[in-house]
């Protein structure tokens, strides 16, 4: 789906600052059926922000009802933390449904392979802006020629509701809207190597934007540190349902996957119940470029 431009938003913008409400009848056409449709023109001071007619603020708890009551939160560093439970097994399911609505096709989930050829045991597809291992972000297009769907909106939501959280439980932690979102799943085999996540803008790695990571299904032992070096990193396991964010001076951390523990998650049989989700491990990293 397109989304609309940021020029799109700057023309609105400098019409609005260079124009008082009684000259919007020189405006014709799309722009001006687009401004009818606020009421404040301080509503779309938000460059990244993409124009939507659903106003988050007023969906009763879209977001919120994925939330479960039972989380808890530890902090894992300076500007890393891990909301243990943060989304229930009806978000979890959610998440799960929309990834398959949107992953399945010639156009979606595909076993990327690495500069050497080999296959790196994870599906994956895009949200937002496309990127792969080979290319990063250079190349915006599937292999279909199509560009990515746009972040279903409850994941930009609950990203940001998550962000929200950690904001309240440490300091330092800069807010984001996401606008890139890789979907991988692992098979219980899989693991991801060691490594930065740096392909972002120079102004977003600057800011130390936080990167979200959503997981579901099988656990995951997650290992991270400031080096390469395994001796001095540190595991934390990430279970169906953990939200773990990294941004402010934990941007770039070394992390990967070390290994998935089929069998360790209790949750996983709550989810079977309601969704044949296939072994292994579910997991959407969401950024802002
Ligand atoms: O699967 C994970 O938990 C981490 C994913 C990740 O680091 C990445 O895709 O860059
Ligand atoms: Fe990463």
């Amino acid at each position: 789906m397109m989304k609309p431009s940021s020029s799109f938003y700057r023309s609105i913008k400098h019409i609005i600052s260079s124009s008082s409400f009684s000259s919007f009848g020189d405006v014709r056409g799309c722009s001006l059926v687009m401004l009818r449709h606020y009421t404040n023109v301080t509503d779309i001071q938000d460059d990244t922000e993409p124009f939507s007619l659903i106003d988050p603020n007023r969906i009763p708890g879209l977001g919120d009802t994925w939330r479960d009551e039972n989380m808890s939160c530890e902090i894992l560093r300076p500007g890393m933390i891990l909301l243990k439970n943060y989304v229930n097994i009806l978000g979890q399911t959610g998440i799960i449904n929309t990834c398959q609505k949107w992953g399945v096709g010639p156009a979606g989930f595909y076993e990327p392979k690495n500069q050497y050829g080999h296959e790196l045991r994870r599906h994956i597809t895009s949200f937002g802006k496309n990127w792969d291992p080979l290319t990063g972000y250079n190349n915006p297009y599937r292999s279909d020629g199509s560009e990515p769907p746009a972040i279903p909106y409850e994941l930009v939501h609950l990203t940001k509701t998550a962000i929200e959280v950690a904001q309240s439980y440490m300091d330092e932690l800069p807010s984001m809207y996401p606008d890139t979102c890789l979907v991988s799943h692992y098979s219980t085999c899989g693991r991801l190597g060691l490594h930065q996540d740096s392909d972002e803008s120079v102004d977003s790695l600057k800011k130390g934007l936080p990167v979200v990571s959503i997981s579901v299904g099988d656990a995951a032992e997650f290992w991270y540190g400031d080096t390469r070096d395994e001796n001095k990193l540190r595991n934390v396991i990430l279970d169906t349902g953990d939200v773990l964010i990294f941004g402010g001076k934990s941007r770039l951390i070394f992390h990967g996957v070390k290994r998935i523990l089929p069998g360790y998650s209790v949750n996983t049989i709550e989810i079977a119940k309601v969704v044949m989700i296939r072994p292994g491990r579910l997991n959407l990293t969401l950024k802002q470029f």
